[in-house]
């Protein structure tokens, strides 16, 4: 879909939701509006903005109402921020029959357009990533670590000692969906170029047409989204890939039973262990390959410069703390879009916070996720890029644990995690770092993200010399209304290092 037509569409959408007869009852509500957004049309006026410019409106509702709960107007509908870091524990707390995690997601993403309604209502990929993927870390690590090496060498394609200019975000892309895909399903797929490009489209696909589906009222859905969304073709694609591999996978079930010798430890494995009824249709096990591919490519882009050298084992990352606080930076101030942990309120009387604020059944409730991260209170000069800021705080409280306690006690009950581990690690969450969430949905796959991308830029740091494209610029992010991601067109110079070291 060309730009032209993205236009068309988009424009298309405001304009029917300004005649759609929306209910405008709950601008009665006893929760504040955001200030100069009450009314019929300033409450339309504000939702437009909201198209250019969310993170501005986010952060004026911060200032406003610091300490509660306030209404930001959208095209459709009221939802309600809570500012408040004890309202934010609460909504992490909070159930999933009480407030909504996947239908949250389910709104922000357009989940029934551009994945399925069975992902919202199933979710179980969601317990393989939590359970055995984050369990066999470990052991699939060398696989990962060989994978960085032939990824990096293949995709940056460097000759000599030249620096070549590199796209960011389309390169790392690549990377990461290859070094992922080595963990999921192995060796030669994860290197296929096309299966890929498929997994990368299908990502951005879902993020962007689903943010402009969601501008459309519930009664065109039917008719729009079937156009814009790429799941069905996508899906056939997957299966020129995963469909042999998964046919094969489920013969060897039929025939041994669940545990066999040579029975893969991957991701077709750890679903499989989960999947019930029609679930265990080659199709279906495909899908959930691709939501998982979504799920962990979707975040992966980050600046590099050169920290330190030390070796990239896994357990010489687990005690490099630097890196680790160096990436936990880079995602506290580029990791959160304006608005994070969308929750849907299913409890039938609404939800009440301690504090006795009320938001309604059916609302849709979320934190200032980019706000919070970079609140005052919380950090020093908030708005500088300090790279090592965790890792002096680490060294100041000279605890030692590393992901691994973490990672083993969200894998499951351990008599043995220590719980005074630090608490500012790159997989830590609190109410005031919300780049993974918080509570009980926190990103259950931030453990491999987390050794993959520490792996990833220890190995940068080791084998290339890195620079701006323009010195000291980051090119601003790319928005649109609660959408953030790093700019597209940002480039990098990259070469090999002149004292290139054989890795570890
Ligand atoms: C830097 C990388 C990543 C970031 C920043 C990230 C961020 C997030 C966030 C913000 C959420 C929602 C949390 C909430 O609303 O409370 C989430 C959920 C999720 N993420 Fe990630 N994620 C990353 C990598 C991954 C990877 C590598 C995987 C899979 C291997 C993954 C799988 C998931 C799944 C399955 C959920 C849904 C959790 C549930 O159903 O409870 N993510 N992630």
């Amino acid at each position: 879909m060309d730009l032209d037509t993205t236009t068309l569409l988009t424009a298309l959408a405001a304009l029917l939701s300004l005649f759609w007869l929306r209910s405008w009852s709950s601008s009665k509500s006893t929760i504040p509006a955001l200030d100069g957004a009450d009314g019929l049309i300033a409450s339309y006026r504000s939702a437009l903005r909201v198209l250019g410019h969310g993170a501005e409106l986010v952060r004026r509702g911060y200032t406003q109402h610091r300490t509660g709960v306030y209404r930001m107007p959208m095209l459709l509908r009221w939802e309600y921020v809570a500012n408040a870091p004890a309202h934010i524990a609460e909504i992490a707390a909070a159930p999933e029959d009480v407030l909504s995690f996947h239908l949250g997601a389910a709104e922000t993403l357009q989940t029934e357009w551009t994945m399925g309604s069975e992902i919202a209502h199933n979710p179980y990929h969601a317990l393989a990533v939590r359970g055995s993927l984050t369990r066999n870390l470990a052991r699939c690590f060398p696989q990962v670590q060989d994978e960085i090496v032939h990824a990096f060498a293949d995709v940056l394609a460097l000759e000599d000692m030249e620096w070549k200019l590199i796209d960011v975000v389309p390169t790392l892309m690549q990377i990461v969906a290859r070094t992922s895909n080595r963990l999921f399903v192995g060796l030669p797929l994860c290197r296929d170029k096309e299966y890929l490009d498929l997994n990368i489209n299908y990502t951005v696909s879902v993020f962007t047409r689903g943010q402009i589906i969601r501008l459309f009222p519930e009664f065109l859905k039917p008719l729009v989204a079937p156009l814009l969304s790429s799941r069905k073709s996508s899906l056939r694609h997957a299966l020129k890939f995963l469909g042999p591999l998964i046919d094969a996978r489920l013969a060897d079930e039929r025939a041994h039973g669940p545990e066999w010798a040579e029975r893969p430890n991957d991701l077709i494995s750890w679903l499989l262990d989960l999947a019930t009824g029609e679930e265990r249709t080659t199709p279906a096990l495909a899908l959930r390959v691709l939501i998982t591919n979504m799920a962990a490519i979707h975040t992966s882009s980050m600046a590099a410069r050169v920290v330190e050298s030390e070796g990239w084992s896994k357990a010489a990352l687990g005690s490099m703390h630097r890196i680790d606080s160096f990436l936990r930076e880079s995602q506290r101030l580029g990791g959160s879009g304006p608005l994070a942990m969308t929750r849907k309120v299913v409890a039938r009387d609404g939800f009440t916070f301690a504090d006795g604020t009320h938001i309604p059944h059916g609302a849709f409730l979320n934190t200032p996720g980019h706000v919070v991260n970079t609140e005052p209170d919380s950090y020093a000069d908030p708005e500088t890029f300090d790279g090592f800021r965790f890792s002096r705080l680490r060294e100041a409280v000279n605890a030692d644990a590393d992901a691994d306690a973490d990672a083993a006690k969200e894998a499951g009950p351990n008599p043995n995690a220590n719980p005074t581990f630090f608490n500012r690690q790159m997989v830590s969450t609190a109410p005031d770092h919300l780049v993974f969430g918080h509570g009980r949905h926190a990103c259950p796959g931030r453990f491999f993200a987390a050794t993959e991308l520490k792996a990833m830029l220890a190995y940068l740091l080791l084998h290339y010399d890195v620079k701006a494209e323009t010195p000291g610029v980051r090119p601003p992010d790319d928005a649109f209304a609660m959408f953030r991601v790093p700019n597209a067109r940002g480039r990098i110079w990259v070469r090999k290092r002149a004292d290139l070291n054989s890795e570890a």
